[in-house]
């Protein structure tokens, strides 16, 4: 049946409303062979397209991230968002995103909480609101390890002290960059010290990492594929690494997956954040300097150059190695 035809035509409204709520589910290679079928079909995912690289979070944070791309015809890249950590979930294989009609549900909606590695009801405050003086969080907060209001506090979310647990903290775009794939920018001025955002995805254990890093390798060997496999590691005082923490954005993350690697350090901290009763700490970026509006946001992957088929690296830095950092997970 062709939907062009005279024959067709009276039903075509009908149709198209019901297209309207099926495509947002399609992956872009899906949407392509769709809008081969006829003409109405290929204007609708044309816009499903355009609404889906004015915001690459689909709504899930509190200001729209937009993909912008001078480069190439690439008008997003697809990946399946969360705000949060999730524990592998087999489950989450498609994402509504591109929907025409409701294009910011949820801005300023609360960012859901992760449970994920929380202890007992143990530790935690009962301040009403918001903490403040003798709250025991903010009491045990030191310079090492910064330790926020979790979800066996009584306070809520507007608490000072969970500063990174509401999405990203700053106005930022994605934008296509020379040499490097996508990359992550500053859309406004971020102060030196101000929290950007949580590195969220799948949380992994090793063995499951190690895995993954083989298949993203293999993946990788034809230039066209990169992966987001964060690993970091906290150590004891005496330099001894205590506890490794593997978080995969490639295909489940949020917007810290399009950060790149500079090798003078970036423009971003890493810091270990603690929520009270909880096991696993959360990977956060703050700025490490004032950041200018539309500066690219980068941090260092790593000193650790171990394979011998190696990434080149375009930081541009007067430091610059010519590879990427690459370690044997
Ligand atoms: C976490 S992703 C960052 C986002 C990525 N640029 C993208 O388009 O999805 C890591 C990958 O980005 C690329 N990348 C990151 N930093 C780079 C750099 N300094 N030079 C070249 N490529 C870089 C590499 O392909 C790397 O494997």
């Amino acid at each position: 049946m062709s939907l062009n035809s005279k024959q067709y035509q009276h039903q075509l409204p009908h149709f198209l409303s019901i297209a309207e709520f099926i495509l947002p589910w399609l992956t872009p290679q899906e949407l392509a062979s769709i809008s081969c079928t006829c003409h109405a079909l290929s204007h609708l995912s044309k816009l499903i397209s355009s609404v889906r690289s004015s915001d690459a979070s689909r709504s899930l944070e509190s200001h729209p991230i937009p993909y912008i791309n001078n480069i190439d015809s690439q008008p997003y890249f697809y990946f399946l968002y969360t705000p949060i950590c999730l524990t592998t979930s087999p489950t989450l294989v498609r994402q509504f995103w591109g929907h025409l009609a409701n294009p910011n549900p949820n801005y300023n909606n609360p960012i859901p909480q992760s449970n994920f590695g929380m202890v007992s009801d143990v530790g935690g405050c009962d301040c009403s609101e918001k903490c403040e003086g003798e709250c025991p969080c903010l009491v045990m907060r030191g310079a090492e390890v910064i330790i926020e209001c979790g979800m066996c506090c009584d306070c809520e979310l507007n608490c000072g002290n969970r500063e990174t647990q509401k999405g990203v903290g700053a106005e930022l775009k994605v934008v296509r960059v020379l040499n490097k794939g996508w990359g992550l920018f500053a859309a406004q001025f971020i102060h030196s010290g101000q929290f950007v955002c949580e590195y969220a995805g799948e949380l992994l254990t090793t063995k499951e990492a190690r895995e993954r890093q083989q298949v993203y390798d293999g993946l990788a060997k034809d230039g066209s594929f990169s992966s987001a496999l964060l690993v970091v590691r906290e150590y004891l005082p005496s330099r001894k690494a205590c506890f490794r923490i593997n978080i995969d954005a490639t295909r489940i993350g949020n917007v810290a997956r399009f950060i790149n690697h500079s090798c003078d350090g970036g423009n971003l901290s890493t810091i270990l954040i603690r929520s009270m009763g909880a096991l696993v700490p959360r990977v956060c970026f703050f700025a490490s300097r004032d950041i200018k509006a539309d500066e690219e946001l980068s941090f260092s992957y790593g000193d650790v150059r171990h394979r011998a088929e190696r990434l080149n690296c375009h930081c541009g830095s007067s430091c610059c190695f010519g590879t990427l950092p690459s370690e044997d997970t």
